[in-house]
């Protein structure tokens, strides 16, 4: 198969959907791979080293799009909706149900959609997601001490406190991969951190991980208004797999926040889960104000630690780009359910039951189509 790899174009997004160690494994199996120019540049990859490990390098966006399948990072911006055609298979980060008019695009031009972020494994984990979770969850805990300096904005909290001062609070929402990467940080940072989770399991493996060193609490109305009017910091890292985020957070809730606290909305993009966080920003203009209170909603943070990101990612998503094209995506599926998950649109019907009822579409089953 030849597969293409364009380079990203989202404000600040420096990774790449592979290495050329990536490009090396697929080689191996006798694939093409075509990678646009200076797409690696951003994690520290150069063209050469693509070339020397058998990429063939490619002056042009559509060059790189013009291929049968397309690794990208990120869900394809507007400029790059033109690239689509029937029968593309395009494997990326998709969040359709954040994205009408992406979803419209791909059903339109009948696009087979792979979205790394629903690809699900039989315990309900989410193996292309993991690793980015991984960073934006560290990341929310360090960019929330930022934001909490003065000079950035906030109230001017020192997050561990120091001896005779109290420390600051975080709140995170949400304990899985996000929350629990946010909660070692910002604990290793000094803070008095609680996370609230709907899953009773959940909160009792966080408190084998934690001990006594975090608070964990259960998810209603009432403790997340509680725990976030106490909090300097308040992290959203809440999941329902593929579908738009519930907003649990009121704006009435933000409101009573402190002056100057700070809200990181990891979940943005899926939507984000405060009210108030109704748009995307982006790490050039990272935060607004509102209520008084700093909201940071980029919906690439990984993007700014490229290497780490990068090489985290390919790390996960080549062995499935293998499967995809040694056998042609429809047999791919049908051997590997966790890869069936990711399949969200497919000949003009939506597959994937969240994103569908987010839009109001019709859903199709995937197994009843890929079996005709
Ligand atoms: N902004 C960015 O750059 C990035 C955003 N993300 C996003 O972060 C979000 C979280 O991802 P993961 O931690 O990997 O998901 P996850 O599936 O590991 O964790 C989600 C957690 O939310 C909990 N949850 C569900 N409903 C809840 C409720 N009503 N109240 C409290 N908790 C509830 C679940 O029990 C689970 O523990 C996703 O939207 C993901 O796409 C991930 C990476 C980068
Ligand atoms: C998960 C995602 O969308 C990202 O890493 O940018």
């Amino acid at each position: 198969m030849r597969i293409g790899i364009p380079k990203e174009i989202k404000n600040n997004e420096n990774r790449v959907a592979i290495t050329p160690a990536g490009v090396m494994t697929l080689l191996h199996a006798g694939h093409e791979v075509v990678v646009e120019q200076d797409a690696g540049i951003g994690s520290g990859f150069t063209n050469e080293e693509y070339q020397e490990a058998g990429a063939q390098v490619v002056a042009t966006a559509r060059e790189a799009w013009g291929q049968e399948m397309v690794m990208k990072v990120k869900e394809p911006l507007k400029e790059e909706y033109d690239y689509f055609y029937e029968g593309l298979i395009l494997f990326t980060y998709l969040h359709l149900a954040a994205e009408p008019e992406l979803t419209k695009a791909l059903i339109e031009r009948k696009v087979i959609g792979i979205a790394y972020e629903t690809v699900q494994s039989s315990n309900g984990s989410l193996p292309l997601l993991t690793p980015m979770s991984e960073v934006a969850g560290r990341m929310s805990a360090q960019i929330g001490a930022q934001f909490l300096e003065k000079s950035r904005g906030g109230m001017g909290i020192l997050l561990g406190g120091i001896p005779g001062v109290r420390r600051g609070k975080v709140t995170v929402i949400g304990g899985g991969v996000v929350g629990t990467n946010a909660a070692k940080i910002a604990s290793g940072l000094g803070a008095d951190v609680t996370i609230v989770d709907l899953n009773p399991e959940r909160l009792r493996q966080l408190d084998d991980i934690f001990g006594s060193s975090i608070n964990t609490l259960m998810s209603n109305p009432l403790n997340i208004q509680e725990a976030i009017q106490e909090s300097d910091l308040v992290i959203g890292a809440v999941l329902i797999p593929g579908a738009k985020a519930p907003k649990l957070v009121t704006e009435e809730m933000v409101s009573n926040m402190m002056e100057g606290s700070v809200i990181v909305d990891v979940a943005i993009d899926q939507g984000g889960i405060f009210e108030t966080t109704d748009r995307i920003t982006t790490h050039d203009n990272p935060t607004y104000e509102k209520h008084g209170v700093l909201h940071y909603a980029v919906a690439n943070m990984p993007g700014a630690v490229p290497r780490t990101s990068t090489i985290g990612l390919t790390n996960v998503t080549v062995p499935y780009a293998l499967q995809l094209a040694n056998k042609g995506y429809q047999q791919a599926a049908k051997d590997n359910e966790p890869l069936c998950k990711g399949i969200n649109t497919i000949n003009g019907y939506v597959t994937y039951k969240a994103v569908a009822e987010s839009h109001q579409l019709d859903y199709a089953d995937i197994h009843d189509l890929l079996s005709q």
